[in-house]
């Protein structure tokens, strides 16, 4: 794709998500990598309303080339770029029910989003949770690091999900999945849950490629 049918997509695929209640006011970021770095839409827009000319361009390094200021998430964004090298895009997002999910006080952190339908398996794979950081404090991109490229999805606490993947509309629809299976986990609070086992999970993993890998 050439960088002008990315930005289109970004714009495209960012409206979408707003029209359907994934990310409300200015919430949310959205990155594609481009030849030459990363476009990212600029802090404080809303992702309904996005300018494809004004999307904000940074170069390989991490500097700012081009468009309106970046998204002061950046260095979460670069985080995946940098430990998940197939990686092609990184969504972030305030949907309700990874955001609710991400305010409990009970979650399993290394497994925050259980296996619970096929579905989140074979496209998220296993969600970590990292503790609560000020939006924008770099150390989050650190953690992000720190996980060595192991999970394609993070849910930063009491703030929302962070996922990456292989390009724009598989990591797009991997956050829908995330935010629709998250939804279910708040729904059944309370009430016992009957899982897909290890070996169900496996065999997903097997049949399907598993969840987007490093
Ligand atoms: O929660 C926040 O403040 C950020 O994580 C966010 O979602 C929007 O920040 P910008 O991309 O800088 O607008
Ligand atoms: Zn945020």
């Amino acid at each position: 794709m050439t960088e002008a049918q990315l930005r289109d997509d970004l714009v495209r695929l960012a409206k979408s998500l707003f029209e359907r209640g994934f990310s409300v006011g200015s919430a949310g970021n959205i990155s594609v990598r481009v030849a030459d770095g990363l476009l990212i839409t600029p802090t404080n827009s809303c992702l309904g309303f996005l300018d494809a000319d004004r999307i904000s361009k940074l170069d390989r390094d991490g500097r700012h080339v081009a468009g309106d200021p970046p998204s002061k998430e950046v260095f979460l964004h670069r985080a995946f770029y940098e430990t998940r090298p197939a990686t092609g895009a990184v969504v972030h997002l305030h949907s309700t029910g990874a955001t609710a999910l991400s305010c409990l006080a009970d979650v399993d952190a290394d497994d925050c989003i259980p296996p619970l339908t096929p579905y989140v398996v074979m496209r998220v794979g296993t969600v970590k949770l990292l503790p609560y950081f000020r939006p924008g404090d770099a150390s989050a991109g650190d953690l992000i690091r720190g996980l060595n490229g192991a999970h394609a999805a993070v849910l930063l606490a009491n703030h929302g999900p962070v996922v990456a993947g292989a390009d724009l509309r598989s990591t797009v629809q991997a956050a829908e999945e995330l935010e629709e299976t998250a939804k279910l986990l708040v729904l059944l609070q309370g009430q016992r849950v009957r899982l897909l086992s290890a070996d169900q999970v496996q065999a997903l993993r097997g049949a399907f490629g598993g969840p987007p890998t490093p």
